[in-house]
């Protein structure tokens, strides 16, 4: 059991949205001041998880469920190295944690990790806002940093907007490395790194699969230099509409009818690669309990989701594409939104959320199967 360190009363904070609306709270984690884009997310559980996702580098993530850290921090779940959200927002901190795997209190974490926060404002009211006016710039002062509000207003509107933001390469690998395969190697897959989580070339290393993962600026020789028997893009933080870069090498490996599988930015980047659009959601998709159902077999799945923005293509049509005839195959029943796309002509599919989590807890783990399929397929 760990014991907070932070006490009740910790320094004054206030959060300030772009619109002027104000909350005022304590300080939670870092002292300080931070800017983002505020959004929510609805997650009971995988505080770690969602913390560590690099697709969050740039947002202050609020938590609806009330009451966050009674589980502690261990060093087994993060995502990645280090924790990516900008600023994180919570009504009631837990101070005790407890759990057979906790090593420290998510407190601490987020003071060693330089994470500021706010705790104690109403998150429900702040959630509402934000679903009413749309996800928006924020910023987060405590200690020094607090002035008046309107000093602070301006502040936040002089940062920059997630809208037009190319950021994976600021939270990609730098260096190409290997995931090997768990057991008997089968296949290589190139993974072009956007803002990998952890645990996707862990789902991929359980079945089999050598993953070289590549940094964002990978170009179609070197992805195809590992030799891959199918090519994977990832999730990762920013606008889409900036990631001229991967969709190019995606097209070549279109060209070469490689097996390709997408997740998150990776369908994004499909959509555009097909010729489609994309656009920015009111409030985005964030949270494990998202109700989405797969097409082709009318199942729903529960799955994880952080995404802002979304693909731009006919739900009602099979689309001519220059890859070939093109399909939305999963959408999400809380709003129509596209949530995969599935070529009928080529082995490429992706989806725009995360099977790789473990939400339903295995309701979408199916997708990795899928692309080894295609990769088997491939070679008979
Ligand atoms: N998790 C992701 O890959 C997110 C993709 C993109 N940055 C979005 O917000 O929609």
């Amino acid at each position: 059991m760990t014991i907070s360190t932070r006490g009740a009363a910790k320094a004054p904070a206030v959060l300030v949205l772009e619109d002027g609306r104000a909350f005022r709270g304590r300080a939670y984690g870092a002292v300080g001041e931070t800017f983002g884009e505020a959004v929510f997310s609805t997650g009971m559980t995988g505080y770690q998880e969602t913390l560590t996702d690099p697709s969050y580098h740039r947002q202050v993530v609020v938590m609806t469920a009330p009451h966050v850290g009674n589980t502690g921090v261990n060093d087994e779940d993060p995502e990645s190295k280090r924790i990516w959200v900008a600023g994180y927002v919570v009504r009631d901190p837990a101070r005790v944690s407890s759990n057979w795997r906790s090593q420290r209190s998510l407190d601490e974490e987020l003071v060693s990790q330089g994470v500021v926060g706010i705790c104690g404002i109403d998150t429900r009211a702040l959630t509402r806002h934000l679903r009413e006016r749309g996800a928006m710039r924020v910023g987060i002062f405590s200690g020094n940093a607090l002035a008046d509000d309107g000093t602070l207003l301006a502040k936040v509107r002089q940062t920059p907007e997630m809208t037009g933001a190319d950021l994976s390469a600021e939270v990609a690998t730098k260096e190409a490395y290997v995931v090997p395969a768990i057991g008997t190697k089968k296949f290589t897959v190139a993974a072009v790194d956007l803002g990998i989580k952890g645990m996707t070339p862990h789902r991929m290393a359980e079945r089999g699969i050598e993953v070289h993962v590549l940094p964002a600026t990978a170009t179609l020789e070197e992805v195809y230099a590992v030799k891959p028997d199918g090519v994977f893009f990832s999730n990762g933080p920013g606008d889409p509409s900036t990631a001229d870069h991967p969709v190019s090498v995606m097209q070549g490996v279109l060209e070469r009818k490689t097996p390709l599988f997408g997740i998150c930015f990776g369908n994004q980047i499909l959509g555009r690669a097909l010729g489609f659009g994309t656009y920015k959601l009111k409030y985005g998709h964030r949270g494990i309990n998202q109700p989405v159902q797969d097409r082709s077999t009318g199942k729903v799945e529960v799955t994880a989701h952080n995404h802002g923005f979304a693909v731009d293509a006919p739900l009602d049509k099979v689309s001519d594409t220059a890859y070939g005839r093109a399909e939305v195959s999963h959408v999400c029943l809380n709003d129509q939104v596209v949530e995969g796309l599935q070529l009928l002509d080529r082995p490429a599919f992706s989806v725009q959320y995360h099977p790789e989590a473990a939400a339903g807890p295995h309701d979408a783990a199916y997708l990795f199967d899928r692309f080894v399929s295609l990769m088997e397929g491939q070679r008979a």
